[in-house]
């Protein structure tokens, strides 16, 4: 590991949504700055995001919902930096803006979080699943159709984590799919029936991961951040966040990207859909040595590829 040179002690203001799951996030890096001596204060906001809540995401604009007021506050000055779940944050960031950090990644798959029913196959007749996000319903949907269940119905869900579980909670739905990284980080472990494995619920490129922002051109944040980094993780969201950028990615798009990463190897696989149509999902995968952990541009390099063999109809 390469040594960063040690950083003078700064008083730094993170930007946070005030979602739960986000303060715990912003409260994760607050101590893991404070540790490396630096002084640290929350300035929690309302995104346009956690404000729209009768809409689908992908209808009303996007990723960009959830990190634009941040962004705004870290050129004000009134924040050092932003603290996001990579998940959502857009492809490119505006200019004058970098991702400076990506900390350890929690377990980056999906849950399954259903008071009755152990898993799809255990589905009663025309049952109710609850999930927004475009990617699980295709994933879903794909999965049912093995199952032969084209009975079960996927009905949109939206709001912060507590809101989701208390609309399953009343009955609204007989499941819902949830990212387990939020329930894990919250407490609510043990609301997890069972974790998806990748091959039926490929996630998100950077689910579980945390990216923290900043404006570009400031060396002395950049040093403060460095102990916080995680190689591994942040090699393996590079490699699904080209995927997502290669193919245009949005909030609109069913996409997924996942990269495994063991002894050097990148495995990285993704799965393309399309819900109005219905159509099949297209799956691709592939593999690359990376002999330099921080080499993010070869982790690139291979996302753009699987995303060129995605568009190409799928392969490996
Ligand atoms: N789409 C919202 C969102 N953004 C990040 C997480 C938590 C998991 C993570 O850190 O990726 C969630 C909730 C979910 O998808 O269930």
């Amino acid at each position: 590991m390469a040594s960063f040179p040690a950083s003078t002690p700064l008083s730094l203001t993170i930007a946070t949504r005030e979602s739960r799951l986000a303060l715990w996030q912003a409260e994760h890096v607050k101590a893991c700055l404070q540790a490396q001596g630096h002084s640290v204060t929350l300035l929690g906001m309302t995104t346009l995001g956690d404000q729209i809540l009768d809409r689908t995401l992908s209808k009303v604009g996007g990723k960009g919902l959830f990190v634009k007021e941040l962004e705004t506050a870290l050129e004000d000055g009134r924040a050092d930096l932003a603290v996001h779940s990579l998940k959502d944050v857009p492809m490119e960031l505006p200019p004058g803006f970098e991702l400076a950090a990506v900390m350890e990644r929690e377990d980056p798959r999906d849950a399954w979080v259903s008071p009755d029913c152990a898993g799809l196959a255990d589905l009663p007749p025309g049952a109710v699943v609850g999930t927004s996000s475009l990617r699980r319903q295709v994933l879903l949907q794909d999965a049912l159709r093995e199952l032969d269940r084209s009975d079960v119905r996927i009905e949109p869900l939206r709001g912060n984590l507590d809101t989701r579980l208390r609309k399953l909670d009343e009955g609204q739905y007989h499941a819902i799919v949830l990212a387990a990284a939020g329930l894990k980080r919250l407490g609510l472990g043990d609301r997890i029936r069972h974790v998806f494995e990748p091959e039926t619920m490929l996630p998100a490129a950077g689910q579980g991961a945390l990216g923290i922002e900043i404006r570009s051109g400031r060396p002395e944040l950049r040093a403060a951040l460095a102990p916080l980094c995680h190689a591994r993780s942040w090699a393996a969201v590079a490699a699904e966040r080209a995927v997502s950028r290669a193919m245009g990615g949005s909030c609109s798009m069913p996409l997924a990207a996942h990269a495994v990463l063991t002894d050097g190897n990148v495995f990285l696989r993704a799965a393309w859909g399309d819900v109005e149509l219905g159509g099949p999902l297209v799956r691709a995968q592939d593999s690359l040595v990376l002999s330099d952990l921080a080499d993010l541009a070869a982790a690139e390099a291979l996302g753009t590829r699987v995303a060129a063999a995605l568009r190409a109809g799928g392969a490996g």
